[in-house]
């Protein structure tokens, strides 16, 4: 009883979510699942007159019942059908709508959000339930099955009860079977008998059905991979023909869709399995029930027009009590298939829950301060930061340096809040940034980060971010960033798409893609820049242009540099050295070279011989 509340509970939650998005959709359903219900019954009852009408030799009346009866079946199947395709359109546009609140929840959850499995599968399966399995739209149309078989099943019941009422005298078993009482036994028990056998089956279709979309789901979700992403990724493409993997890959798919395959076998066999005896068993019922009116007919209850009427209500009243059950549990499957889309929606941001307003200062008197910060990503055992302590003094410009692994790159993951951190606190003027409204604590900060990312959209677009560019300040940013006269070389300039994805784009080197992502930084005009290497692929004369020009435009900024290149970190002002997690040198230049044996000593050395030409360092020294 409790699991059948609940089953409700989620039906009125999502019928509540379509009519928000659709205020005439369930208005429709209704009064196209009453013109589908009752166009049999036109046919149904229109005929038992018109046969009692030639059966009485009454031609004229036969006539004119002939003509209402196809007048109206006419006018009700048309209604029935322009019903039905509006409502494909309007379950398209709830699909769409879904849809789309799947995406814009994807991209709005936390940063670190997916890098657990779990949510990514969610993710996977709320959007392939929607947008893939039927979703809203199968959902609805369950709906408008169930309740169509319900009005059929209702309106056939009265017209057989009409029929149980019609009592006429008859001697021993055949008496009882025709008189009142005994025909609501045998109708009543016939239809009890039916709703079990039909729930039963069904149910159990159900279950299998739950099942095998459970199991499904990981090989699913590996075959996706194999055959839609791995083809489709330039990066990807390069390694599978350079090492020669396109049998490797192929074998493993060929294996995954067999697996498929096997389930899908077992699931259509039991599906016939369960055709078959749904079939026998609703024959049998309509046997007993044609033998019922049989013998009502017989002992003269009804006329003969009137035996088809009944003949063809029992028939109606049988399917539609087999709609209906299996339209019910169609219902309960795709709103356990729904319940992913639900779940997934309302997933909530842990980062963003801060409200205090950030403060906005032209004189960008922004200082940060990490206090005994640890942490541990999610899902790690070990911590990468351990009791970081520091204070970014303002303006200033900071040099991030260290081994590879050392926790250079989750120090300023940590300073934008794309974490939060496990042990200690990070203040911004005094103030936990956790109190800090999250969109404004993001707006503080330009970063461009290692693994930064263009989108297949326009160039424009790639550096304002807001689809309302100004072309100017572009124009400004790119020739800051040195990319300038690229860009001005692509056939449509700033509306020049990039790569292919969406369109007839531009492919741009490794390195420009770089400066794009430099001028992106540098038009956000934030108070607090931090470069994340994102200069590796660039030559280093052009990393040595980047750095200058960028320096010279982050001024009145705090920056933060973090490079392996440790001559480009010569200039800044103060530089942090980081080895397995911990803050262990901090200082300029000049005074971390004299800390003999120490980390900073060792990197500048390690890589001294590259500077060892005094015109060379001197270019590189800012
Ligand atoms: N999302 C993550 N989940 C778990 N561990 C991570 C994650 N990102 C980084 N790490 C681990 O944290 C440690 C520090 O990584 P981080 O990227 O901060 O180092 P880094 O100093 O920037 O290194 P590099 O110079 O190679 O870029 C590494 O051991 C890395 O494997």
């Amino acid at each position: 009883m409790k699991q059948v509340f609940k089953e409700v509970k989620v039906a009125f939650g999502l019928l509540k979510m379509i009519h928000s998005l659709d205020q005439n959709i369930i208005p429709i359903y209704l009064m196209a699942a009453v013109m589908k219900a009752s166009e049999p019954f036109v046919t149904i009852i229109g005929s038992s007159y018109i046969i009692d009408s030639l059966l009485n030799e009454q031609w004229r009346q036969a006539m004119v019942q002939t003509s209402v009866m196809i007048l109206t079946v006419t006018v009700v199947g048309v209604l029935s059908s322009y019903l039905q395709k509006i409502l494909e359109g309007k379950s398209m546009t709830i699909n769409r709508l879904c849809n789309s609140k799947i995406l814009l929840k994807a991209i709005s959850l936390d940063y670190a959000t997916f890098e657990d499995k779990k949510n990514l599968e969610e993710f996977q399966a709320a959007d392939y339930n929607v947008s893939r399995n039927g979703g809203f739209g199968m959902y609805m149309l369950s709906f408008f099955n169930f309740l169509t078989g319900i009005i059929g099943f209702f309106v056939s019941l009265g017209v057989i009860l009409e029929l149980c009422v019609k009592e006429v005298k008859a001697e021993g078993i055949l008496g009882i079977v025709v008189s009142t009482t005994g025909s609501f036994i045998l109708v009543g028990f016939l239809i009890i008998i039916l709703i079990i056998l039909y729930a039963r089956l069904s149910l159990s279709m159900k279950e299998k059905n739950v099942k095998m979309y459970y199991e499904l789901m990981d090989v699913n979700q590996k075959t996706e991979y194999l055959s839609r992403n791995l083809p489709l990724d330039m990066n990807i493409a390069k390694e599978i023909r350079l090492y020669g993997m396109k049998d490797m890959i192929y074998s493993e798919w060929k294996k995954l869709s067999i697996e498929i395959y096997a389930f899908y076998q077992k699931y259509w066999n039991s599906e016939r399995r369960f055709l078959v005896f749904t079939s026998m068993l609703s024959d049998v019922a309509l046997l007993l029930g044609y033998l019922f009116v049989v013998v009502k007919t017989y002992v003269g209850a009804v006329s003969i027009g009137f035996f088809t009427k009944y003949v063809g209500a029992i028939k109606t009243m049988n399917s539609s009590l087999r709609a209906t059950i299996e339209s019910l549990n169609q219902i309960l499957l795709y709103q356990s298939y729904l319940s992913f889309y639900t779940t997934f929606l309302e997933k909530e941001n842990k980062l963003d829950t801060g409200s205090l307003p950030v403060e906005k200062r032209k004189d960008n008197e922004y200082e940060f301060e990490f206090h005994n910060v640890s942490f541990r990503y999610p899902g790690s055992e070990e911590e990468t930061l351990k009791n970081v302590s520091l204070k970014l003094d303002l303006k200033k410009r900071f040099a991030v340096v260290g081994r590879n692994g050392a926790g250079k790159t989750t120090f300023v993951k940590l300073l934008c809040r794309m974490y939060d951190v496990t042990e200690g606190s990070i203040t911004l003027n005094g103030v936990d940034i956790r109190k800090y409204d999250y969109k404004e604590y993001l707006n503080l900060f330009a970063a461009v980060f290692q693994d930064f990312s263009l989108f297949s959209i326009p160039v424009k677009d790639n550096i304002a971010c807001n689809g309302n560019a100004d072309e100017t300040k572009v124009w400004k940013s790119l020739e800051s960033a040195g990319i300038k006269e690229r860009i001005d070389k692509m056939p449509k300039k700033l509306d020049n798409l990039l790569y292919h994805e969406m369109g007839d784009g531009e492919d741009v080197s490794g390195g420009e893609a770089q400066k794009i992502a430099i001028a992106r930084a540098l038009y956000k005009d934030a108070p607090f820049v931090i470069l994340d290497e994102p200069t590796a692929a660039l030559d280093p004369i052009s990393e040595y242009e980047i750095y200058s020009r960028f320096d010279g435009m982050v001024r009145d900024k705090t920056s933060i540099y973090i490079s392996h290149r440790m001559s480009s970190c010569r200039f800044c002002d103060d530089i942090l050295v980081f080895d397995k997690g911990m803050l262990i040198q901090r200082g300029n230049h000049d005074d971390l070279i004299k800390e003999h044996g120490k980390v900073y000593e060792r990197l500048w050395h390690a890589q001294a011989k590259y500077y060892a030409d005094p015109v060379m360092e001197e270019e590189y020294t800012l």
